[in-house]
């Protein structure tokens, strides 16, 4: 079929009161019975409104802040998806999979794919050099069922987070499956930031869709969920189903449906702590769409003008620990390069009008980030600072009122791996109102629907990231 309807759940996970002591297996299961009755909910009603495919949120069933041996009881043995197996109608084939028994009965009875986070476990000994002391493996999982509830596919997070130290770190995976609406690959929230698996599935194994259960804290300017989701679907040119954890108190919010011409459906909510089903219609072979986008020259463009007004105003200021270069916007309209090392930023813009208790800058960054993980970025931003302070630039804002009428920014990238972004007032994507120019300029000719926060040009240059810490030698 040449589309197919999509569904993602934004699921506010009930936690377990204590994760630093081992509870029985019992309670482990009472604890992911009850996320999964909230789970099971959605499930019925993406089905019932057409669903063909639901995504669930990493973390989603059994919560976070763990240690090894507090996560164990809430794991399960599960097996490659080669094995055949339907849990649903023989759960004890490869031990006790109550959740898989589960998840599996799910699809199976709503007739609809699932995709859910849940723990893996591997017995090892010391035949194996690599075992851990305890002897076992364990890794952060994601499962897919298929519409008769059989197991299709199994990824191990490959890119772990800084706090998921309870897991360990698998051989990369590069996960897919395939369908009548379309090829899908699989991967996890930090992933995201990394060359594999990511990469690796949208552009070799040219997935059509990637499946993205994530539990992702927001951090502006740069990475809220839907900011820097979006982008990536933009910048690789896939569908991109992003299921987020629901979490006040650790920033936790930002869902979509995204495909690569820009936002179809996405969520963001701090109000509230509810959940929030989406479902939206995609293509389900993109690249045949006649609205297809060109691959993008991200720095033909930048390379191709001379400075624009060079200035000795530069500042530094800093975004999510990086150095950023940075020069202020002082005038209603104008034309600007800021550089950073290899990198020159070129900005063309014009306000609506000028508020004096807002300041807006020009900013670069040309360098490897190291904290919470270390990836080489180049980075291009416009942005809305903190407060009139300089200093404050960089921080993080979720309001503002100035409305730009046009922009275009484009940058010297020597990264093809380029994401853009465009983030409104409110924490708001913006579908619709900016395009990319196949020489690299990401433009908005009519202006933006609410006032701006952050338009970036977000370029991974992977080539230039530290070994993997899999990789590593100890
Ligand atoms: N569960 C995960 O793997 C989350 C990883 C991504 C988190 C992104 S990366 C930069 C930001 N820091 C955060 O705390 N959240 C953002």
């Amino acid at each position: 079929s040449d589309s197919y309807i999509a569904a993602v759940y934004e699921h506010s996970v009930i936690l377990s009161e204590e994760t630093n002591l081992p509870v029985s297996p019992e309670d482990a299961l009472e604890l992911m019975n009850k996320n999964m009755d909230v789970l099971e909910i959605a499930v019925k009603a993406a089905a019932q409104q057409g669903a063909h495919i639901i995504v669930t949120p990493e973390d989603g069933i059994y919560g976070w802040v763990f240690t090894r041996e507090t996560i164990y009881p809430y794991l399960e043995d599960v097996p490659d998806p080669q094995v055949n197996w339907i849990p649903c109608t023989d759960p004890e084939r490869f031990g006790p999979a109550p959740v898989q028994k589960r998840l599996s009965c799910m699809a199976r009875s709503n007739s609809i794919y699932v995709v859910a986070n849940i723990g893996d476990k591997k017995p090892c000994n010391s035949s194996d050099p690599k075992c851990p002391e305890d002897g076992r493996y364990q890794y952060n999982t994601d499962v897919v069922f298929d519409s008769e509830g059989k197991l299709v596919a199994r990824y191990h997070k490959y890119n772990l987070f800084i706090t998921e130290t309870y897991f360990n770190y698998p051989e990369p995976e590069y996960v897919t499956f395939n369908t009548s609406f379309g090829n899908f690959g699989v991967f996890t929230c930090a992933d995201i930031l990394f060359h594999d698996p990511a990469v690796v599935l949208a552009s070799k194994l040219q997935v059509d869709t990637v499946l993205f259960p994530t539990a992702w804290g927001n951090t502006l300017p740069l990475l809220s969920a839907i900011q820097f989701h979006s982008a990536w679907a933009m910048g690789m040119r896939v569908n991109f189903l992003s299921a987020n954890t629901r979490n006040s108190s650790v920033d936790m919010t930002g869902s979509g449906i995204y495909g690569p011409n820009g936002p179809i459906a996405y969520h963001y909510n701090t109000e509230t702590e509810n959940g929030q089903l989406l479902i939206a219609q995609l293509n389900s072979r993109p690249h045949l769409s006649p609205t297809y986008p060109p691959a993008v020259n991200w720095s033909s463009y930048a390379t191709s003008i001379k400075h624009f007004s060079p200035t000795d105003q530069d500042f530094t200021a800093v975004i999510y620990y990086d150095l950023f270069t940075f020069m202020e916007l002082t005038k209603i309209e104008g034309n600007h390069t800021v550089c950073q090392k290899d990198l020159c930023c070129h900005l063309s813009y014009r306000m609506a009008e000028k508020q004096e208790d807002e300041v807006y800058v020009l900013g670069a960054f040309d360098g490897l980030h190291i904290v919470e993980g270390e990836y080489y970025l180049q980075i291009c931003t416009l942005l809305k600072c903190k407060s009139t302070d300089l200093k404050t630039c960089g921080q993080p804002v979720a309001t503002a009122q100035t409305r730009f009428e046009a922009f275009s920014l484009s940058g010297t990238f020597d990264t093809s791996y380029v994401f853009p972004e465009v983030l409104l007032s409110g924490v708001q994507l913006a579908p619709g109102e900016f395009q990319i120019l196949s020489d690299g300029r990401l433009i908005s000719q009519n202006g933006t629907s609410k006032p701006v926060l952050t338009v970036a040009l977000f370029g991974r240059w992977y080539e230039k990231d530290p070994p993997h810490p899999q990789q590593a030698s100890p």
